[in-house]
């Protein structure tokens, strides 16, 4: 039987892809390429097309034994979701129902879901606790937590059961140098204090110091896209052994500041990375950690890549090898 990977040709997608192909899973991909590569699957079968197409979904479910699906496919720029919150609605919401449908339609009964930290909103605490209070800053966390509700409701009707994981900052690349993050527009902090580095920008713009910080500057959570590529694995096996729904945090539990990372990359790269304080940007928390205790507890997670150092060298070699991303030139 396949698995299969909605958004598999994205940043979080394609470094799942390796993964299940490593384990000699059989894997299919869906993707639209609204942000995708080709070149970023690395083996499957893909089929280019969109997740509200139900056309594509049933030549799909219709001719492969589908097991599981494993669900990136959505639109995530939270900037762009104040302004254009129908995207959102229709990518997310309706896009994620047209998949329900879908699985339910083929009986397929197993899915592991990308939510978000932007399901909190401004947290009330931190470390955040999967308990605590969700009242989502922007439409792109909200269509992510009405996802979470709407999943809920198939699992009660239809017994579909599900994983919610609530990434915080996903970062860095594959340790072959393979694959990474390519995003047009870029708007993560990470990539593009690397594309100053390299010479593609002229200066980092920190959005903010008056932030109530140490040193003024935003607090994230940073984690390894390879550590969260294993708490999937493992969440696909659980649902695999009769698992229940759940709804996890995904993080490592310790936070950097906006200028922790700037000055960590130019260790790094040995780059001066020019940096401008500018206004705050819309809907950005001051600090956003998460606790992932209930993960580590229950399913046994263990991330391993946590030094910010090789986060950010593992990003820097994938930048290195590909300054121009997937495209050719
Ligand atoms: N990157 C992060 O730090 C982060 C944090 C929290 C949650 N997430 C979630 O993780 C998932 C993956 O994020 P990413 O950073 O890899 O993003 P990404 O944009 O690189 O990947 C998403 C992929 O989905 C595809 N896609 C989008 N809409 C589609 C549609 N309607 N039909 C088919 N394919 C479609 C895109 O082409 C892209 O390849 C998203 O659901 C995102 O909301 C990401
Ligand atoms: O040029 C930049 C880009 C970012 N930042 C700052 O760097 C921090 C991290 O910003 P990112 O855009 O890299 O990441 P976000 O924390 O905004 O977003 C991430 O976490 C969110 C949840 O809170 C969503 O899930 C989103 O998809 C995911 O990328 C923020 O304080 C942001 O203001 C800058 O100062 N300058």
């Amino acid at each position: 039987m396949a698995i299969l990977v909605t958004g598999g040709a994205g940043y979080i997608g394609s470094h799942m892809v390796k993964e299940l192909l490593d384990r000699e899973e059989d894997v299919i991909v869906l993707d639209n390429f609204q942000q995708g590569h080709e070149a970023a699957v690395l083996g499957g079968k893909l089929f280019v097309g969109d997740i509200r197409d139900t056309s594509i979904l049933n030549k799909i479910f219709e001719n492969h034994a589908i097991e599981a699906v494993i669900h990136f496919a959505a639109s995530a720029l939270v900037g762009e979701s104040m302004v254009n919150p129908s995207k959102y609605y229709s990518n997310n919401l309706y896009g994620t129902l047209c998949l329900l449908d879908a699985m339910h339609q083929y009986g397929v009964k197993k899915i592991v879901f990308s939510s978000t930290a932007a399901t909190y909103g401004e947290p009330v605490k931190v470390p955040i606790q999967e308990t605590d209070a969700t009242i989502p800053t922007n439409a792109y966390g909200e269509t992510k937590l009405a996802v979470e509700k709407m999943l809920r409701w198939y699992d009660t009707a239809h017994d579909i059961k599900y994983i919610a994981l609530r990434y915080f900052n996903a970062s860095g690349a594959h340790e072959s140098g393979l694959i990474g993050e390519d995003h047009e527009p870029e708007t993560h902090l990470i990539p593009i204090v690397l594309q100053v580095a390299l010479g593609q920008r002229s200066k980092i713009d920190i959005y903010g110091d008056d932030y109530p910080t140490k040193d003024g500057t935003c607090i994230r959570d940073y984690l390894h896209v390879s550590d969260l590529v294993d708490a999937h694995i493992l969440a696909l096996e659980k649902l695999r052994t009769g698992g229940e729904s759940k709804i996890y945090n995904l993080g490592n539990g310790k936070g950097y500041s906006v200028k922790e990372i700037i000055e960590t990359a130019r260790i790094v790269t040995g780059h001066q990375i020019p940096a401008e304080i500018k206004e705050r940007r819309n809907g950005d928390p001051a600090v956003l950690i998460a606790s992932s205790d209930k993960i580590k507890s229950e399913l046994n997670w263990t991330p391993i890549r946590t030094k910010l150092e090789q986060i950010i060298e593992s990003a820097w070699k994938w930048h290195l090898n590909h300054p121009m991303g997937y495209r050719k030139e």
